[in-house]
């Protein structure tokens, strides 16, 4: 960490150094005035601006940089969470879901946690040291046959301690490693917490057979690892008085030393008592934020080596101008591969062979694992295919220029993400354009937009996505995608979905990809795509609808017979999109 806070800035790392230099020289004209006073012939009413001086030296100097280590640390801090946000940005989806977002989590949080913590120790360690160190500049000062012996016990003390501290350490590696598993259970509890009301004999499984083993077994670990660093600290601290009985009790004996000198020596050693005391029970937090800080390092290499560095958006679009003849969107031979479990054989999507025009109504269709969203995150630059070549106005996409392919795509995912902000809502423009939009899908009497942000996301299910989909057409982009939006809608909006708002984005020019179970609908695509088992086929919309029948049976058909046996969709609420100025 100090590392990291001398690479921050050097001259404030300086700066610190100098001033708790003053706040160790403080500490040490505090000994020295003391044992002057006690001193034979001493006035004391010289002595007492003497000693009130180096206080104030002392409190000033060692609260300034206690202070400038804070900010030091906390910067730190600060941008290792900024960079860590930007990183797990820049590193390609496939590779995120491989990481796995329990762990990712909890670096995110418990890792950056007890970095924090340390660096709240980090200013008085730090004091305390340089305390440390002037002290025994003053002791060298007194008398070098002291210091050499201080040194020698120090160093033996040290030594000790170093090898002695890498038991407690390794200990805590497990109750790091452990952490992981803790958390990894707490997520299934938030995300099942419905689940686990329901059924009272799962809750009770959960609890005791999954939660309670790792909560003990935390425990264990960590009382252990503790535990070993407590012996390990009061050893230290023992050794440390023992140092102070050799060098007042034996070494006298040995090598005589003036009075003065052991008055003064014996102050010191005592006042040396508080500054070690700090360090030493500082150091499990500092052992335990040098583990933090390992898995943080490990993780920014886990994710730099598939991080899109080069492909920031300060270049200019390579995409912007279409060669020509060339299709707007086009898949070469396209294949993605997911790793299957050891008694499955792996999912393989592909060869894609797809040429998209601009403009054009996409849907795709197939059955559930056939790889529609896989071949989704392809084209929306989320997922790399493994072999075969995309191509955006007849370019090449690559990791240099995916930020800007991915520009290009606007999407609603099955399980989307609703944010509250609303991007550029500064603007007059798009603020007025979202609340047209969500007076358009019905929501207006539910949904505001004031100060940039919509005032709730707590809604119905159906209702996020309608405003995924106020999110998803503000931001304006030349691809739309789809992935069963409308499965969670009622019949009236899935009629608006598929008759009013396809048609009008398709009238402004946009292409929209649309993943749909919903065969009522197939006539309003231009093209139909399907995928079964991972290989796709273009057939004629009667076909693929034959095929959805065969596929799904229940109460997706079921849905559809709604229009079929002709139930009066009535005028909604609704007012068309088209009617706003989309
Ligand atoms: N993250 C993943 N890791 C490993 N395999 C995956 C992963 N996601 C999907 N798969 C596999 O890829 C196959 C295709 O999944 P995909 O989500 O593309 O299907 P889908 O057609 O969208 O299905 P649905 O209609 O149910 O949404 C699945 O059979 C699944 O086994």
């Amino acid at each position: 960490m100090l590392r990291d806070m001398y690479r921050q800035s050097l001259s404030s790392f300086l700066l610190v150094i100098i001033v708790a230099l003053c706040a160790g020289i403080g500490g040490a004209g505090v000994v020295h005035t003391i044992s002057k006073s006690v001193s034979n012939g001493a006035s004391l009413r010289a002595l007492a601006p003497q000693f009130f001086f180096f206080c104030l030296l002392q409190l000033l100097s060692k609260t300034g940089s206690q202070f400038l280590l804070m900010s030091l640390s906390q910067e730190v801090v600060c941008r290792l969470r900024i960079d860590l946000c930007r990183k797990v940005l820049l590193t390609p989806h496939r590779k995120l879901e491989t990481l796995g977002k329990a762990r990712l989590q909890a670096i995110l949080t418990a890792d950056i946690t007890t970095v924090t913590q340390a660096a709240q120790v980090m200013p008085s360690v730090f004091a305390s040291t340089i305390v440390i160190a002037v002290c025994m500049g003053y002791i060298a000062w007194l008398s070098w046959w002291v210091f050499a012996c201080f040194c020698a016990l120090f160093l033996c003390g040290g030594s000790a301690y170093y090898f002695a501290e890498r038991w407690p350490r390794k200990r805590m590696r497990k109750v790091r490693e452990q952490l992981d598993t803790v958390y990894e259970h707490f997520r299934s509890l938030l995300a099942g917490s419905r689940e686990l009301q329901l059924n009272e004999v799962r809750a009770k499984y959960f609890v005791d057979h999954v939660v309670t083993p790792s909560a003990r077994n935390f425990r264990t670990l960590f009382l252990r690892g503790m535990g070993a660093y407590s012996l390990v600290d009061n050893a230290g601290n023992t050794l440390f008085y023992l140092t102070i009985g050799l060098l007042l009790f034996v070494m006298p004996a040995w090598h005589p030393q003036p009075g003065s000198v052991m008055t003064t020596l014996t102050f010191l050693l005592l006042f040396l008592i508080q500054p070690i005391t700090d360090v030493l029970t500082a150091l499990p937090f500092i052992s335990q934020s040098s583990i933090a800080l390992a898995r943080i390092r490990q993780l920014e290499a886990d994710l730099m080596p598939g991080t899109e560095a080069n492909s920031q958006l300060s270049t200019a679009d390579p995409f912007a101008h279409a060669e020509a003849n060339a299709p707007f969107l086009r898949f070469a031979s396209v294949y993605h591969q997911f790793p299957g479990l050891s008694d499955d054989r792996p999912f393989m999507l592909g060869p894609v062979d797809l040429s998209i025009e601009a403009g054009e109504l996409i849907f795709v269709v197939g059955g559930n694992g056939s790889g529609k969203t896989t071949l989704a995150m392809l084209l929306l630059g989320l997922y790399e295919p493994e072999r075969g070549r995309i191509e955006l106005n007849g370019v090449p996409v690559d990791r240099q220029n995916i930020a800007h392919y991915r520009q290009h795509f606007s999407a609603v995912f099955a399980d989307f993400h609703l944010f509250d902000e609303i991007l550029g809502a500064d603007h007059q423009d798009i603020g007025d354009r979202a609340t047209q939009y969500l007076d358009a899908l019905g929501l207006s009497h539910k949904v505001k937009v004031e100060s940039g942000r919509f005032t709730t996301t707590s809604l119905s299910t159906g209702q996020r996505k309608r405003m995924a989909l106020v999110s998803s057409y503000l931001e304006d982009r030349p691809v739309y995608l789809f992935d069963e939006w409308a499965a969670d809608q009622d019949p009236a909006f899935k009629r608006v979905f598929y008759r009013e708002l396809l048609p009008e984005l398709k009238r402004r020019g946009k292409t929209v990809i649309v993943i749909s179970h919903d065969d009522a609908y197939f006539d309003c695509a231009d093209r139909i795509v399907t995928l079964s088992e991972g290989t796709l086929t273009e057939a004629p919309a009667a076909a693929s609808s034959q095929f959805i029948h065969a596929e799904s049976e229940g109460s997706e058909r079921a849905a559809q017979s709604i229009y079929r046996n002709g139930q009066p969709l009535t005028k909604t609420a609704v007012k068309p999109l088209s009617n706003t100025q989309a």
